[in-house]
């Protein structure tokens, strides 16, 4: 099939290259054949915000990457009312903007307002470029804050981010894509919602949204459609993530919304720490840092859970290929057609994986991974990047020659 692109993954490098960083998460990304990965402007240090720290990010790239890696820029409030420093930033090469409508958790990546999000879409519009958004907005809470509530109990961490979080975000959002239909003054902009968990009524305003023409996608992620709060343990804090994972009802809503074709395409939200920040030993959910760590099993997972909803291969590929390329600008890439690049995976269906110790994992902290222990189906067997062998059963080329991608 098509390489899958991955448009949404923490690398991490440079400044936490301790966390991840671009060789062992480019090394993962090919053993789970994913040809292309998108970076996410925050958790490197410094953030990337401006031409400066897009080079911080394309210089400690090179001579490490074993696929192709492009990079979304930050639209923080210090640049978002900033149309020269915007254009900078996208005449350095970013493929698009990210934002965050709540607390990251990174201080160097403080959260924007609709109003900055505004902005930022009116000047994406004339670059063609898409805004992400992490689309939660901090809602004052009835609930007493318990003071006796179990922080090692998964359902403590799910009430402190319920889905009206998300749904008041994507309320906003609505509103401020109103501009993005054709005519309007945002034509041009894009506005994409990173990892949707609430298939609720945030789901039901974003189809709304797009039957009205708003210029408006939507992803969810593979830990959104395999696990279910119910089944995550006490203490086990490898599950926890932003939105949170909400009950097996939702998940199957999910799925139902997925293969309806009303969430457009999946992406990892590869969002890995150094294990002690996970809290493990203590199983402290709030907390532990919050992000899941996936990045090579996302085929195996997507595929091992879709054949309960008839997943077909085709539909994979649009959700792992074409979509995110398009999202991207990516025009050579997510599909099998001549001229295009030869981004490629190979994979045997049937063959299955058992993830224990004895399975090669190439993210730098395997054991934070919640995916660790299950057994899945779909193996990559190998993995070409622009014509290139990058990875052949279990092993990697010797070099890495995956490029970066910038924008022009
Ligand atoms: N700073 C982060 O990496 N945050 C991420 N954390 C998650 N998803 O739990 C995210 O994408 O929001
Ligand atoms: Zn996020
Ligand atoms: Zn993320």
């Amino acid at each position: 099939m098509p390489g899958l692109i991955d448009v949404h993954a923490h690398l991490d490098e440079p400044g936490r290259t301790e966390w991840e960083g671009f060789s062992s998460g480019t090394k993962a990304a090919a053993a789970g054949g994913i040809t292309t990965l998108i970076d996410m402007p925050l958790n490197s240090e410094p953030s990337t915000v401006s031409r400066e720290t897009l080079k911080l990010k394309t210089d400690a790239a090179k001579g490490k990457i074993f696929v192709h890696v492009g990079f979304w820029g930050g639209l923080v409030p210090e640049n978002a009312l900033n149309s020269t420093a915007l254009e900078d930033l996208l005449d350095a090469g970013v493929l698009g903007l990210k934002s965050f409508m709540c607390p990251s958790g990174i201080d160097d990546f403080p959260m924007t307002n609709i109003t900055h999000i505004q902005g930022g879409l009116s000047v994406l519009a004339r670059y063609k470029r898409p805004l992400l958004v992490h689309a939660e907005l901090v809602q004052e809470s009835d609930e007493k804050e318990d003071a006796v509530s179990d922080a090692a109990s998964y359902s403590t961490y799910l009430r402190t981010r319920p889905a009206s979080w998300e749904q008041a975000a994507v309320r906003q959002l609505v509103s401020a894509t109103e501009e993005t239909r054709a005519g309007g003054s945002a034509e041009g902009a894009h506005l994409h919602i990173v990892h949707l968990s609430d298939a609720g009524s945030s789901l039901d305003l974003i189809k709304e949204a797009k039957s009205r023409g708003h210029s408006l996608t939507v992803e969810t992620c593979p830990h959104y459609l395999a696990f279910s709060a119910e089944e995550i343990p006490d203490g086990d804090t490898r599950f926890k993530c932003s939105p949170p994972i909400r009950d097996a009802a939702n998940r199957e809503k999910l799925w139902e919304a997925m293969m309806g074709g009303d969430i457009d395409l999946l992406s990892s939200d590869h969002s890995p720490s150094v294990p002690e920040l996970k809290r493990l030993d203590e199983g402290d959910f709030l907390k532990a840092w919050g992000g899941i760590s996936s990045l090579q099993f996302v085929l195996p997972v997507t595929w091992t859970h879709g054949r309960q909803y008839s997943l077909a291969f085709e539909k994979l590929a649009s959700l792992w290929s074409e979509k995110p390329a398009r999202l991207a600008g990516q025009k050579l890439k997510g599909a099998i057609v001549v001229g295009n690049h030869a981004d490629l995976a190979v994979w045997e269906p049937e063959a299955e994986l058992e993830l224990d110790a004895d399975h090669p994992v190439f993210h730098k902290h395997p054991s934070i991974s919640a995916y660790m222990g299950r057994r899945l189906s779909g193996k990559v067997v190998a993995t070409f990047v622009s014509g290139n062998l990058v990875f052949k059963q279990g092993f990697h080329a010797t070099a890495a020659c995956g490029a970066t991608i910038l924008a022009r």
